[in-house]
């Protein structure tokens, strides 16, 4: 080995060690947070997480691009908060999934992950106490929004206290080393549409067969090495697969946008979103009307979407993301404006936006 590298790998040996006692004194400094909180839950605060990613992404020097600080520092809070309080996330299974992804996005690696079966279940598992948060998927960049999570929001006690923004990046694996032999393709039909024009371009020949979720694709995959599977990279490494082709869904900037629910909204962090859902009484012009306090209280809309009401024909909800938290002056106001004039409100939550 030359001096030089030598050298070098004393000085990272020194850094590592200054590194780990620093981690160590975080992790006690959190544990006396635990302490402190015990009896004043949530131990979670994901206000506070996105406040420390922001501040670090900002103050970082390089040549660490700022992703890669947010996501070792992601890392670092969660196992400080599993010192604190071990969490149980529930997210739509099974194991491999993007949700299960965007939960880990979200939390890192610490909690107890449990996969559910459908997005109600998930609901369920939260309202019931049985988990602590829940990951659900709301709308997707191409498909546009999940219905059912919009309806379950609307009839569910549980609250939103975060969001996490997933990039879907669809790969081709199998348990063999090419695609020769490849007699079939198993895949979500989601997944299958978002990635029909590659697959009409390299594999016109093989037949496309949908099945219940990625996973339960790449599960397939695995047993079989003349089929493959278009999954995330997540599902690969479950099921040891080889990636063939990796990102070959059609729109690049495909995107999933997951809400964190639980039993409580989050604090104000600085740059924050609300969500809503109200009704509009069936005149025309009621629509408008009752969005004018938002106007006219600076507060900016970032999504407005319409779903037909249970409760009958042509009657319609509507579900807004607002910009700031409802602690802030302007948006209360906005928000109380808008309660005297909507036949119905509910505000699903305030929380911070996502900082990963
Ligand atoms: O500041 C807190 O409230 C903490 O519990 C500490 C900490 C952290 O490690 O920085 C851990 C968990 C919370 O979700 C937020 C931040």
């Amino acid at each position: 080995m030359s001096d030089e590298l030598l050298k070098l790998r004393n000085e990272i040996d020194r850094l590592d060690e200054e590194i780990l006692a620093r981690l160590s004194e975080r992790a006690r400094c959190a544990q006396r947070v635990g302490e402190v909180k015990k009896g004043n839950a949530p131990f979670y605060r994901p206000e506070r997480e996105a406040q420390v990613l922001r501040r670090l992404a900002e103050l970082n020097p390089g040549p660490l691009p700022a992703d890669a600080v947010k996501s070792v520092f992601r890392e670092i809070m969660s196992v400080c908060l599993g010192l604190e309080h071990p969490q149980r996330v529930a997210y739509l299974g099974p194991a491999g999934t993007f949700s299960e992804s965007a939960s880990r996005k979200q939390f890192g690696s610490a909690p107890n992950f449990m996969a559910m079966a459908t997005i109600e279940d998930v609901f369920r598992a939260v309202e019931a106490g049985n988990a602590d948060y829940g990951v659900v998927p709301v709308e997707n960049s191409t498909e546009g929004a999940v219905s059912i999570t919009l309806d379950l929001l609307l009839a569910s006690p549980v609250k939103v206290c975060g969001e996490v923004n997933l990039r879907i990046h669809q790969q081709l694996m199998s348990r063999a080393d090419g695609i020769g032999a490849a007699k079939r393709i198993y895949s979500h039909a989601q997944s299958l549409a978002q990635c029909h024009e590659w697959l009409n371009r390299n594999l016109p020949h093989l037949p496309r067969i949908p099945v219940a979720s990625n996973a339960e694709a790449a599960r397939l995959a695995g047993e079989d090495p003349e089929s493959c599977a278009i999954a995330g990279e997540a599902a690969a490494q479950l099921y040891g697969l080889n990636i063939l082709a990796p990102n070959i869904e059609d729109d690049p900037n495909n995107t999933t946008r997951f809400l964190v629910i639980a039993d409580h909204d989050a604090g104000a962090s600085g740059r924050d979103r609300t969500s809503l859902v109200f009704s509009a009484p069936n005149r025309p012009g009621a629509i408008h009307t009752l969005l004018e306090p938002l106007a006219q209280h600076g507060v900016d809309m970032t999504k407005l979407q319409s779903r037909p009401a249970q409760s009958g024909l042509w009657e319609y909800v509507f579900y807004a993301d607002i910009q700031g938290h409802q602690s802030d002056p302007a948006v209360a106001a906005a928000l109380k404006a808008l309660s005297e004039r909507a036949a119905f409100l509910k505000v699903l939550g305030s929380y911070p936006v996502a900082a990963i």
